[in-house]
């Protein structure tokens, strides 16, 4: 069964380069095919030696990639990513720039699909994008890059879309919630502003508002797997520390959120390149480098790593294997 959720809110970038967006663009199609459902809780039990998982089983994979290879005409992009990603995980994905890890996010999500290689939701193939014949079991919600905001809609309308489309709660509901939200990003009265009228970094927080805001008259509110796409790219030091402990805060860790909530993602992948992210928002790093992940390790082993790659890439050195 498939749901729509604000989390996977319609990607006009992916689907008209970014350019101008309206809410006829979200066909109902389109809507039901974003997102899928719930996901049983297991704890995590990751191995503090070298960042490798000590498993005894695979029961808490949620996302696995096996060997995924993507090309783009001559760009051979990916060329054998595997990974698996387990409940409870705060995974940081990095890597130079262009090396696909805004592919390989768009491909998890089930947006674009692998030209080889199977992506693995709940341990059951995925075959080719998200469809209605989608695993049920795990929703898989994706925040752009670009922040995908609807031009003709005002903040209020973005941030509480998806309730005002398809949820039993009132305009005055969602309206107060969409005001808890946005000032649980740290933005208080815009909700009549269109995004034409906001910063960069502003449209940044309000997409992660919609990522955040879920109905709250359901009685079971549905994990969920989210994927930032550089969330905190373009955000002073502050703001960046705003969005990286709202990342945190939404984790079902079992304490409340900073809407007095319990989080509701149960795992999440955050590509990217700020040292203030990897360090305060995800818990283990995959190093993407020429289509394979070449390293992988807990955040605290990052800086520390004796692998060329990752000791270049942590002091930005232009001496090493990584070259421009
Ligand atoms: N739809 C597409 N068509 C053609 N080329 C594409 C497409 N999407 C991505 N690419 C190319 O694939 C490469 C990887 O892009 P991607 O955005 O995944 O990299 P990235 O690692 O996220 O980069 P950055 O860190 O700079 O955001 C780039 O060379 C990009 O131009």
């Amino acid at each position: 069964m498939l749901s729509f959720s604000a989390s996977l809110l319609p990607p006009p970038s992916l689907y008209c380069d970014g350019s101008s967006s309206d809410r006829s663009i979200v066909t109902t199609s389109f809507r039901r095919k974003l997102f899928c459902c719930c996901i049983a809780t297991k704890s995590d039990n990751l191995s503090k030696s070298g960042g490798a998982i000590s498993k005894e089983n695979d029961s808490d994979v949620l996302i696995e990639c096996r060997d995924v290879y993507k090309s783009f005409g001559e760009k051979h992009i990916l060329k054998g990513v595997s990974f698996k990603i387990r409940h409870g995980e705060a995974v940081g994905v990095i890597g130079p720039s262009g090396t696909g890890k805004s592919t390989i996010l768009k491909i998890m999500a089930g947006l674009l699909a692998p030209d080889k290689g199977e992506v693995y939701i709940r341990g059951q193939k995925r075959a080719g994008l998200i469809s209605d014949e989608e695993i049920s079991g795990l929703r898989i919600g994706l925040v752009f890059q670009s922040a995908a905001l609807f031009d003709s809609l005002n903040v209020r309308e973005n941030v509480g879309f998806l309730l005002y489309e398809s949820s039993k709660m009132s305009e005055d509901h969602i309206s107060e919630l969409v005001t808890q939200t946005l000032a649980a990003v740290g933005l208080k009265g815009v909700e009549n502003r269109l995004p034409s009228e906001l910063s960069g970094g502003m449209k940044k927080r309000v997409a992660l508002a919609r990522s955040l805001i879920f109905d709250t008259t359901k009685e079971v509110i549905e994990p969920e797997v989210l994927l930032y796409d550089e969330p905190t790219a373009g955000l002073d030091p502050i703001a960046s520390t705003v969005v990286e402990d709202l990342i945190r805060s939404v984790h079902m860790t079992g304490e409340e959120d900073t809407l007095g909530k319990p989080g509701k993602i149960a795992s999440y992948l955050v590509v990217t390149h700020q040292h203030s992210t990897i360090q305060r928002a995800v818990d283990r790093l995959l190093f993407l480098y020429e289509g394979k992940i070449v390293w992988q390790g807990m955040t605290y082993e990052f800086t520390t790593s004796t692998n060329p790659i990752v000791q270049q890439f942590a002091t930005g050195s232009l001496d090493g294997p990584i070259r421009y």
